[in-house]
């Protein structure tokens, strides 16, 4: 669950990004968060992830208050969220399969459970078969789907995903949507920001508009709603 009240955001140099958010997100929802450059949506995302703190109003994840949440606390917050960007920030030098395993938690893990995990989620992805390949040697699509595998091998209760297809031509896109769909389909709420007209509009969800740092709609199956 993500439970925002009265939330505001200003940076430092006085750029006002949220101006009271109020938002309930339930479990196993799928969200997308919509409107033009600027309007506070890369803001709002790390909020949720504790990249950035507000500067004013209630945040709870999964029934964590992030206003009382410990700095060395963080950790277990991240445990529960898993983030894909747009640029993917694979580790360059590392194969698929160590790019997936070096994020995994090694509590309690035995080499072969890491191992049986790891290609686990390479599978659900579509990866299997190329556990040995360097990021370089990917397609972006591809390059995407590790980032997804890394971001679910910890079997996060939440999955963020700041313009996922940004970088993809419209049919690698669909592909990692149906992707998304699937983690989502398991229990997992999704939240994803993007600027994709036609994904929102035919892989129909929840939308959450903002502009100037405030929602401005918010509707179940709605459509992207702007001029592209
Ligand atoms: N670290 C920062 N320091 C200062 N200002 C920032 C910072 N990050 C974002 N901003 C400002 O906050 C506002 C909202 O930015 P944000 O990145 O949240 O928008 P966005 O909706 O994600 O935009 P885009 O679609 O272009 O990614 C903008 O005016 C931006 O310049």
């Amino acid at each position: 669950m993500i439970l925002m009240e009265d939330v505001y955001k200003t940076y430092p140099n006085g750029v006002a990004a949220l101006n009271g958010i109020n938002v309930d997100i339930k479990q196993g929802e799928f969200v997308y968060i919509v409107g033009h450059s600027g309007a506070g949506k890369s803001t709002f995302i790390k909020l949720i992830y504790r990249e950035e703190k507000p500067t004013k109003g209630n945040i709870i994840i999964n029934e964590i208050d992030l206003s009382k949440l410990k700095e060395r606390k963080v950790p277990y917050l991240r445990r529960e969220i898993g983030v894909v960007f747009q640029d993917f920030k694979l580790l360059p030098r590392l194969t698929v399969y160590e790019n997936v395993a070096y994020a995994l938690e090694v509590i309690e893990e035995t080499p072969k459970g890491i191992r049986t995990r790891v290609m686990e989620v390479l599978e659900e992805v579509g990866l299997k078969n190329k556990a040995r390949f360097l990021p370089a040697e990917l397609s972006g699509g591809e390059q995407q789907r590790v980032s997804i595998a890394r971001a679910i091998v910890n079997r996060p209760r939440i999955v963020i995903a700041d313009e996922p297809t940004g970088n993809l031509d419209p049919e690698t896109s669909w592909g990692i949507m149906k992707t998304f769909e699937e983690i989502n389909d398991k229990g997992t709420t999704l939240i994803m920001a993007t600027h994709s007209k036609e994904i929102v509009n035919t892989f129909k969800k929840r939308v959450i508009a903002i502009e100037d740092g405030v929602i401005v709609r918010d509707e179940q199956r709605g459509e992207y709603g702007y001029e592209v």
